[in-house]
């Protein structure tokens, strides 16, 4: 460690390293590229890093025999596709460029960092994923209650929420950001509350003051106080949003004028869906996934990076307010009935760009030539979309149109003063403005235009007076305009030509007056690039003046687009406008899982089911079937039509009837969280005690083979349970599908009244099942488990030991089943067997004592008479006989 303090100390000694150094210790913790003439260079722990993750080359540089640092850079116009790959791997990177002209200053030039890109702080759009948000979130953990806020710079949506740390997980999952700060000191809370999977930063509590936050915030949208925005009684949620605002000064981000507004999410009005749900219902891809078949990726037809960025938050937020819901779908049903106009509305829509990262672009003066172009393009489109939504008599589509700005001035100047396709997508290479802008331009282009013209003319000039035909002008940045004379006929060339440069096959010259002309070209050149850009940021300037409006447009866009996209879905797939209302009914007939049916195998039907839920007589619905039949996918597309319906979209059925849920909560299968130290079956226990701690009359519940995780005893208990609190909530009849394999909860229909029991069928058909995949009513008694073994390719001998035991078992407890847990069966069921009958029926060796009930009079026997004996490991029969044997010693 103090050799390499050494190494370091003599490269500080060196002025360059001294600069990279101070620099350095300003962003310990980002990897700094360092300008260095035409490279960024990474020094150190960072080169190691990068070159790791680049792939690119990485050298020491020697400094004496002894000491040495790391070094690894790339070309700087390499920037656009190394950045990406370092942010994409989590890194956090300051880019440190030079601040003057290398040519213009003697000694070393002044450089300093201009931009930290962080994960969730990025503007360019080659790190920017076009449908997806790129959210930074803060949390404040406040006194009373916990903040945060969630923004996209690279669209200026701002939100701010406060709540319960369970609500702000919760918000998290939902807008999934990229990147969450939060107080320094707090690390051991956060992660008990978010888990440890976020990428996070931490800043010192000072940042998260109220006080100095409101005010930061006012300043930022021009306003006195926050009243306007409704956010004015949040208290840690302002520490939080504010907090984002130093956060962007301190990654240089300070070009903001886009965040206008912030808006608050308010709790009751959305539906709780949590990242439970999100996973076990599969709403999003994971990240980087190949295949894409997700529920997002399935039903989105949107044709606008804002409308898809827009329904991925419908779908992790869905609605509860019927009236909301209802404009959404009256706006669907209107684009389902009339074709023409949703062709129309389409066509334009389709038309328009990312308005929303323009403007940011716009803010951040970054805005490209094309871009404004596009932009341009786009606002043309949103005023045939406005004619088009004013040609119909609907009021929802006049009250859209009514809130679409036509921004007119912007459009108009962009279309006068920028070149339809510009030359150039960089200002500063020119090209950019169009003719007839700016007189001075338009003579200085001529000169430029003529010059080529006049090239020409001395070059055939020169070619004619000395003979030689492939005499050639050309340019370049060392000495400007040259004439080229190839070899054959350097004898020719006029005496006056001064030879600047040989090649192996030709000879170089200038000329006076081919400098005159340098100078006088070279000069307009130059001007033309400074007019054009002054006038280029007049027209920023002047945009910049309409973000406001220009995002609204955007807004409307958007959801014009997600409506469009549920239309056009429900057209393809033959879907149907669902009835929402305030009551407890769930009435689903013919439902579908809509991702699913677009899987099947081509000639296979998607078997549609009904399923029927109310607090009175069926809330739970106990579903068993053989495995493989179709009970999880029932599940799921249920909970999938229900938050279709409160999205505002139609859904896959013949009829849907839904009284709006509050909360979405799932339990299916095996979970990830087992790399953070937690069991499968603990997982499985702590998502079903949030559950439970959780419902209330309006939420829908499904429960995927509880008790799995866990032997079959305690399983069953624990699932005989749960579906007990669940049905006798006195205040919450939670509505509640159960899927699951121990056949013995059909006992529960007799004891709890608004529990019913359906099966999913199928047909034996010999050794092999077919399954039907119709839900019906009642419940079921086998399990098909070894033909399903036995259907996946299982060893035969396998199959048949499996089978065998499996007759064993049967023999032994007179049914199908293996429960003697009677804490459960006893409410005035058949008994489960005793141990004395288990032994008198013949019971397999592989049965232990520890199966039966504690209470059992053989075990209890056996337990007072010979102590300290480990009768578990104990068969039926062994037990018996010792028991006999001990009578007969005692004589009791
Ligand atoms: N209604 C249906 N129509 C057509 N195919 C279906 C239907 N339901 C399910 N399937 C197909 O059957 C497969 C298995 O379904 P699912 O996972 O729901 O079974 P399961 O009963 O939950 O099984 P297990 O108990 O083993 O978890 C699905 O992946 C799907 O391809």
């Amino acid at each position: 460690m103090n050799a390499e303090k050494k190494i370091e100390k003599k490269y500080v000694e060196t002025p360059l390293m001294k600069q990279y150094y101070s620099i350095k210790a300003v962003h310990p913790d980002a990897i700094l590229l360092f300008r260095v003439g035409d490279f960024y260079e990474t020094f150190g722990e960072d080169a190691i890093k990068a070159s790791g993750i680049l792939g690119i080359t990485l050298t020491r540089r020697a400094n004496g025999s002894a000491t040495y640092v790391e070094l690894a850079g790339f070309p700087y116009h390499a920037i656009d596709t190394y950045l990406p790959k370092l942010v994409r791997a989590g890194e956090r990177v300051a880019i440190c460029e030079q601040l003057e002209d290398p040519k213009q200053v003697r000694g070393l030039v002044k450089r300093g960092v201009i931009e930290l890109v962080t994960p969730g702080v990025v503007l360019g759009d080659n790190i920017l994923a076009n449908k997806e948000n790129a959210f930074l979130a803060s949390v404040y953990f406040g006194r009373q209650t916990t903040g945060v806020a969630f923004l996209d710079i690279s669209t200026g949506e701002f939100y701010v929420a406060e709540g319960s740390e369970s609500y702000i997980d919760k918000l998290i999952s939902n807008l999934a950001p990229k990147e969450v700060i939060y107080q320094r000191g707090y690390e051991d809370r956060f992660s008990d509350a978010f888990g440890s999977k976020l990428y996070t930063y931490r800043l010192d509590e000072w940042v998260f003051s109220e006080e100095v936050n409101r005010e930061k915030l006012c300043k930022q949208f021009g306003t006195r106080s926050l009243k306007g925005f409704g956010v004015d009684h949040f208290t840690s949620g302002l520490s939080a949003a504010g907090a984002i605002l130093y956060y962007l000064e301190f990654t240089e981000h300070r070009d903001i004028a886009h965040i206008t507004s912030i808006s608050r999410i308010d709790q009751e009005d959305y539906v709780w869906v949590d990242k439970f749900t999100i996973r076990n219902l599969e709403l999003f891809s994971s990240n980087g996934a190949r295949e894409k078949c997700s529920f997002a990726d399935v039903i989105d037809r949107t044709l606008t990076p804002m409308g898809g960025r827009l329904l991925k938050r419908w779908i992790a937020m869905p609605i509860k307010d019927p009236v909301k819901i209802g404009e959404r779908l009256d706006v669907v049903d209107k684009f389902v009935r009339d074709a023409d106009l949703a062709d129309v509305v389409r066509e334009q829509v389709a038309l328009v760009g990312d308005m929303e990262r323009i403007a940011s672009r716009i803010a951040a003066a970054r805005v490209t030539p094309r871009e404004l172009v596009q932009l341009k393009n786009s606002l043309f489109a949103v005023e045939l979309l406005k004619a088009a939504l004013e040609s119909t008599d609907d009021a929802q589509l006049h009250a859209l149109a009514g809130q679409i700005d036509l921004l007119e001035g912007v459009r108009d100047r962009i279309a006068r003063e920028i070149y339809p396709d510009p030359l150039n997508n960089q200002i500063q290479k020119g090209g950019v403005i169009a003719d007839g802008v700016d007189p001075e331009l338009d003579d200085l282009r001529r000169i430029a235009l003529h010059g080529k013209d006049y090239l020409a003319r001395i070059q055939q000039r020169e070619s004619e007076a000395t003979g030689i035909p492939s005499l050639k002008i050309s340019y370049n940045n060392v000495f400007g305009y040259y004439i080229e004379v190839r070899n054959a006929h350097k004898e020719k060339v006029p005496e006056t030509w001064i030879r600047k440069q040989t090649l192996a096959n030709a000879e170089r010259y200038i000329t006076e007056e081919l400098k005159e002309y340098e100078e006088k070209i070279l000069g307009a050149e130059e001007k033309m690039l400074v007019i054009e850009q002054r006038i280029y940021a007049d027209i920023i300037d002047h945009i910049s003046r309409s973000l406001s409006h220009l995002l609204r447009d955007a807004a409307v866009v958007a959801r014009i687009d997600c409506l469009q996209s549920f239309a056009r879905l429900a057209c393809e797939r033959r879907y149907v406008r669902p009835v929402l209302d305030d009551g407890k009914l769930i009435d689903i007939r013919q439902g579908r899982h809509p991702v699913i049916e677009t899987l099947l195998p081509v000639g296979e039907e998607y078997v549609p089911n009904d399923v029927m839920l109310d607090d009175k007589e069926q809330q739970i619905m106990m579903i068993t079937g053989p495995n493989m039949s179709g009970k999880s996918a029932l599940l799921r597309q249920t909970a999938l039509i229900i938050l279709m319906a409160q999205m505002g979209s139609f859904v896959p059925a013949k009829s849907a009837h839904i009284g709006v849920v509050d909360k979405i909560f799932t339990r299916v299968g095996a979970s990830d969280n087992i790399s953070q130290g937690e069991s499968t079956f603990m997982v499985e226990m702590l998502e079903s005690a949030s559950i439970l701690n959780n419902i209330s009359d309006r939420s829908i519940v499904l429960l995927d083979e509880i008790g799995r995780g866990t032997s079959t005893y305690d399983g069953i208990s624990i699932a005989w349970a749960m579906v007990e609190y669940l049905h006798n909530h006195p205040s919450a009849h939670a509505k509640t599908l159960f899927a699951t394999h121990y056949h013995e909860l059909n006992e529960m229909e007799q004891m709890c009244p608004r529990v019913k029991n359906f099966h999913v069928s199928v047909k034996e058909m010999g050794n092999q099942i077919v399954f039907l995949r119709k839900l019906e009513r009642g419940g079921t008694e086998h399990s098909f488990g070894i033909h399903v073994a036995r259907m996946a390719g299982m060893p035969v001998s396998v199959v048949s030991r499996a089978d065998e035991i499996l007759r064993n078992l049967e023999l032994v407890y007179g049914n199908n089943e293996i429960v003697p847990s009677r804490s459960i069966k006893n409410r005035g069921k058949k008994p489960s067997p005793s141990v004395k009958e288990a032994a008198e029926n013949g019971a397999p060796q592989n049965m232990q004592l520890s199966m039966f009930q504690l209470d059992d009079p053989v075990l209890v026997q056996i337990r007072d008479q010979i102590k300290g004996l480990d009768i578990n490991s104990l068969t039926p029969i062994e037990a018996l006989n010792k028991l006999n044997e001990i009578k007969k010693i005692t004589g009791i």
